[in-house]
């Protein structure tokens, strides 16, 4: 094992261990012929660790499939042609991987794993190709005097379709597992993970223990899962039922147990094949479905905020304000300016005025509600609706902010701060106001604040006509 710790991968030993466990688990479902097995999931193990480790694996894998083999024929029929047929199966295994490596290089190139719905039909007819380490493995059986020459083809059929479909289920896991972020993973699937897995548990012991012929209700569940979860569960749950499938086979129950041995295994592989590639591909094409939504809310969003400050800009407060008049509520407006703001800039720098927009906006949605709207409407502009506020609360509010802001100070040295001042119009809207009269009119609120000698608020009413000719309110 040292040397080939040295020679190998640096997971050699695990992979040797877990090879020998997964083929040693997957004879027990060798029920004829007794040395080959429906499912042979260490092929996938193989493929997958040569995929991601390279030709470093091909010694390990070479060591694992002869032992694997070996091992068994020699507890069976211990000879010396057996210890060769061992050999030659082990090397027919490093044939097999190292060829399917280089045809899935040169079709997808190694990085991809199952982004798109390519990348499952070239891994999956990759993996119904396996047919060299079949066609090496019956031959040296046969040459060994292991296997009747009458039984070479349907030997050889069990074993490639037993190579296959161990390869479809377990190669996605081995490329996944490497790759997965096992804390996302159980925050975001956690509970439909238990879910998948006890569902696809549950309806695969009803199935094979009532006989009854439901088979469909087990592809169901892992269309589910393809549409649930993600890449990982689709391949447990899938794996559950791989294993429930393979033990329904050694017990000879089921709804394929009336078949004769041959036909019954054929069908079983089919239909654990058939769940496989599907979930894969419905899996690929839902998640990239998901991407594009995603990619697209994240978008939308954006276009809506305002870069520097991360509050709603001119658009995504527009369409809040609309949406919050349809509900025909009481609402009031603020627009605040700070005053004087070209002197920030030009004094200490526009990164130093940025800085006063970014605390300037933290300040004021600190203030008011999650119901309110807050944007940035302009360079040093904001607004905010305060939904079911009337004119004289919301007169409060903006004296309130307006108090705050005059007393704030920002650092922008060790030694020195900024001081600042905010203007601000105020206005209720009453029923029939366009939205944009709505500014425009609070806007001129503002203009005779800022004209009035700003720091105050200048509030009034707005009706479908104009400003009403009232309240005016000068604070200082
Ligand atoms: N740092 C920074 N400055 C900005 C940004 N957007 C606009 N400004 C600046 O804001 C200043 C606005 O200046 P003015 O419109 O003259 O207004 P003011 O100096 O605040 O004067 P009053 O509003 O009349 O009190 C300009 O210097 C703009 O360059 C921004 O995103 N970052």
């Amino acid at each position: 094992m040292g040397i080939l710790v040295r020679l190998g991968f640096r997971h050699s030993v695990p992979f040797i261990l877990a090879y020998l466990a997964l083929a040693g688990a997957s004879m027990l479902l060798a029920v004829a012929p007794s040395n080959v097995t429906p499912l042979y999931p260490a092929a996938g193990l193989a493929w997958g660790v040569a995929i991601l480790w390279g030709r470093r694996t091909y010694p390990s894998i070479f060591v694992a499939a002869t032992l694997a083999n070996t091992l068994p024929l020699l507890f069976s029929q211990p000879s010396f042609a057996a210890v060769l047929a061992g050999i030659a199966i082990g090397v027919g295994e490093v044939i097999a991987v190292l060829i399917s490596c280089k045809l899935l290089s040169a079709v997808r190139g190694r990085e991809r794993v199952f982004k798109q719905v390519q990348d499952v039909i070239a891994f999956s007819v990759i993996a119904l190709f396996w047919v060299v380490s079949p066609t090496i493995g019956v031959s040296a059986l046969a040459l060994a005097g292991l296997v009747e020459s009458g039984a070479f083809s349907r030997v050889w059929l069990t074993w490639w379709l037993g190579d296959s479909i161990g390869i479809l289920l377990l190669t996605p896991l081995v490329l996944i597992v490497n790759i997965t972020h096992w804390r996302n993973l159980l925050n975001n699937d956690g509970y439909k993970l238990v879910v998948g897995i006890v569902g696809a548990a549950t309806a695969s012991l009803a199935v094979y223990a009532s006989g009854l012929p439901l088979l469909y209700l087990l592809t169901g569940i892992c269309f589910m899962a393809a549409y649930r979860l993600s890449l990982f569960g689709v391949i447990v749950v899938n794996l559950v039922i791989a294993t429930i499938t393979s033990s329904a086979y050694m017990w000879q129950v089921g709804p394929g147990a009336h078949f004769a041995a041959p036909i019954q295994l054929g069908l079983i592989q089919l239909f654990l094949a058939f769940n496989m590639v599907i979930s894969l591909v419905f899996w690929c094409t839902q998640s990239r479905n998901r991407e594009l939504s995603v990619k697209w809310s994240r978008a939308e969003t954006q276009a809506r905020l305002d870069p520097l400050t991360k509050i709603y800009n001119r658009r995504g407060f527009e369409e809040r304000a609309i949406q919050l008049m349809r509900q025909k509520r009481t609402l009031s407006l603020l627009i605040l300016d700070i005053d004087h703001f070209k002197y920030v800039n030009d004094h200490y720098g526009h990164d130093i005025g940025d800085e006063v927009l970014r605390q300037f906006s933290k300040k004021i949605a600190g203030m008011i509600r999650d119901s309110d709207v807050f944007a940035r409407i302009g360079g040093e502009e904001f607004a905010v609706i305060l939904a079911d506020q009337n004119l004289e609360l919301a007169g409060l509010m903006a004296e309130r902010i307006r108090a705050t802001i005059e007393s704030t100070e920002l650092p922008v040295s060790s030694d020195n701060t900024i001081k600042y001042t905010v203007s601000i119009g105020v206005s209720s809207v009453s029923e029939g106001v366009d939205i944009h009269r709505w500014l425009k009119t609070t806007d001129k609120l503002l203009y005779q604040a800022k004209a009035q000698g700003r720091n105050q608020v200048a509030a009034g009413c707005v009706v479908p006509i104009d400003v009403a000719p009232t309240p005016s309110r000068k604070v200082n």
